[in-house]
């Protein structure tokens, strides 16, 4: 499913595709309405003020039929004053109960949708960030991003309008049609020859201008998807002095939207001069046919019958004329509600919505072991990453992994917090294999510092506290202090409420390595994994994340992917990988010793470019 980026919301939303509304489809919509279930008194109290506000929508016309008879001393109904002062009374009374109805229906019709909707919201979400890695492997964030957002905008749209919408239209079509053969059936023969053609060629133009006006609505997207993509790669294009060429890409497209918008409008002209000629024409047709019958007294026609006449007339061709509008939106509904149920439908990691439910119920001491691991990524299943990887490591145990790059070091991390599962072989902890524990109590003492820290948009004290949601301001600081952060943190003039921009931008990389250092003391894991984490720093830097992580490894397994190797000397096994199998593990004096091993083969490297 082509989709829009995470930006280009406009073109997300009209590219969404419609689906067939059928018993399926309908069933699936009956599944996303069970959400309504919790208000379904309001919701029901809703509908029957809708039915109510719909039906005396259609005494008006009646009243301005009754007003001029009543000019000309006539009295139309039975059951109403023959004054205009006496009707002017009854309708008055009428106004504000179709104020009140009116006021309940809208707002009670919101509140269930918005609290129904609000609650769908949450679960999708709440499913998608439960939803194992390998879900993530094949869809884009902007596809994703866009259930979320236009899918279901679409459903609340149709919940909080167009459902209302549609059965209004209904209930005052089909009563205006009947309340019209009750005024002169003559005149409503003569008017549902016409109307069905009129807006079959209404129709026909209306779906031809929306197509146009998606067209140009993706097109201008496709413009300004060049301005993000100019804009990012800002020093680029100035590197290149490609700034004119940026700008007649730009004016290509824009010229593509002006050609379609041209387009649209003469389609639009044309329904204009169709509208005025038939619509008005037939209108004219019909007051004309009626004034003839006034004037022969034809079953009692009178002119403010043929008022109402008009009147009725107008809101069912302005019903007739919406139904196909509401029809579509119920398409693209039930298409939003089929891709937000298949997100629904996805099994999630066993991790509970309610948080409480995640704390730790088992401890772990530390001990890892990999017995005879295979692994190959599902999105991928051709190519073995892991082949028969077997190690230990006791409890408070040192562990490097290095090995040449693809080698597998990042996705043993990964196989370690349970992102992805063995083929076969198991990963134990504490000698007992992974899937007996529950997945939340591995990922909370497991704790990893990788080498591109990811912060959120937070304060500093919120993306420390990530680590423990939990931790008092004096945790954070100490947590803080003891990763080195906390110099750096105090000299920004906001501190610890300093704001880190999108993805940290406003720290340095090793700033950003020491929060998250932070953050894994404060989440106190009795694993911990470094993913290369000081491989990007200068020397200052990196003596100011070593003396952090060598606290934060102090009496925990650490498992330490490196590619300096002169960080991992002192570490109590070296494993060295090489295309997914251990070809050597020992110390860092046992494998010097192997002349031919790569171990030795990879520090002399090093030290030579050093
Ligand atoms: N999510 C993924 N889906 C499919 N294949 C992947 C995925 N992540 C990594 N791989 C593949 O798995 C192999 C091992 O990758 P991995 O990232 O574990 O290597 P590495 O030793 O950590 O490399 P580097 O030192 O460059 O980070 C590579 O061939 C890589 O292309």
């Amino acid at each position: 499913m082509a989709r829009g980026q995470l930006n280009s919301g406009s073109k997300a939303e009209a590219e969404l595709p419609k689906a067939k509304i059928n018993k399926q489809s309908l069933h699936k919509i009956g599944r996303l309405l069970s959400y309504i279930r919790p208000y379904r008194t309001k919701f029901l109290g809703g509908l029957f003020f809708l039915i109510l506000s719909s039906l005396v929508g259609l005494a008006f016309p009646g009243f301005f039929g009754a007003l001029i008879d009543a000019s000309q001393g006539i009295q139309r109904y039975k059951f109403m004053p023959a004054t205009l002062g006496g009707i002017g009374k009854i309708a008055i009374v009428v106004l504000f109960l179709q104020g009140f109805v009116s006021f309940f229906r809208i707002t009670w019709f919101v509140q269930v949708a918005e609290n129904a909707l609000a609650a769908l919201r949450r679960d999708t979400y709440f499913r998608l960030v439960t939803l194992p890695m390998n879900f993530f492997a094949n869809r884009r964030v902007g596809e994703l991003n866009s259930r979320i957002s236009a899918d279901l905008s679409q459903i609340q749209d149709t919940l909080t309008t167009t459902f209302a919408e549609m059965i209004r239209q209904i209930i005052i079509m089909i009563g205006g049609i009947i309340l019209l053969a009750v005024v002169s059936i003559k005149l409503t023969a003569a008017l549902l020859i016409v109307l069905p053609f009129l807006i079959g060629i209404a129709i026909f133009f209306g779906k031809y201008i929306r197509t146009l006006s998606r067209q140009a609505q993706d097109q201008l997207a496709e413009s300004n998807t060049i301005v993000e993509e100019t804009l990012q790669g800002i020093a680029n294009v100035k590197a290149f002095v490609n700034e004119a060429f940026e700008a007649g890409r730009y004016q290509k497209n824009l010229q593509q939207v002006v050609n379609i918008a041209v387009k649209g409008a003469k389609y639009r002209g044309l329904f204009g001069a169709f509208i005025v000629f038939c619509l008005f024409g037939t209108i004219f047709c019909e007051i004309w046919y009626g004034s003839y019958l006034v004037s022969i007294h034809d079953h009692g026609m009178t002119f403010g019958k043929l008022t109402t006449f008009i009147i009725y007339a107008a809101f069912i061709s302005a019903a007739m004329g919406s139904l196909p509008d509401l029809y579509a939106n119920m398409q693209k509904a039930v298409g939003a509600s089929e891709r937000v149920l298949e997100i629904l439908d996805e099994t999630g990691e066993d991790v509970s919505i309610d948080a409480s439910q995640n704390a730790i119920k088992e401890k772990l001491e530390g001990n890892l072991s990999f017995n005879n691991v295979v692994f190959a990524y599902p999105s991928r299943s051709e190519l073995t990453v892991l082949k028969d990887v077997s190690f230990s490591a006791a409890a408070g145990q040192r562990i490097a992994i290095v090995g040449p790059s693809g080698s597998g070091k990042s996705t043993m991390a990964a196989l370690i917090l349970q992102f992805y599962h063995p083929q076969s072989g198991t990963i134990q902890f504490d000698g007992r294999d992974a899937n007996e524990f529950a997945l939340t109590d591995i990922r909370n003492q497991v704790a990893i510092v990788p080498q591109d820290v990811m912060l959120f948009g937070g304060t500093i004290k919120e993306n420390i506290a990530y680590g423990k949601l939990s931790a008092s301001d004096d945790e954070i600081i100490a947590a803080a202090k003891k990763a080195n952060a906390d110099q750096f943190i105090t000299s920004f003039p906001e501190g610890y409420d300093t704001v880190v921009g999108e993805r940290g931008v406003k720290l340095s990389g090793g700033q950003r390595q020491r929060i998250a250092i932070a953050r894994a003391l404060l989440k106190n894991p009795a694993i911990l994994i470094l993913d290369e984490a000081t491989s990007s720093l200068d020397s200052e830097s990196e003596r100011l994340v070593q003396e952090a992580l060598e606290v934060l490894m102090k009496g925990r397994t650490s498992v330490i992917i490196a590619h300096r190797l002169s960080t991992i000397r002192e570490a109590d096994k070296i494993i060295v990988l090489e295309k997914g199998t251990i070809i050597e593990t020992g110390s860092h004096q046992q494998l010097m010793e192997n002349q031919q091993g790569l171990y030795r083969y990879l520090s002399q490297l090093q030290y030579e470019v050093q």
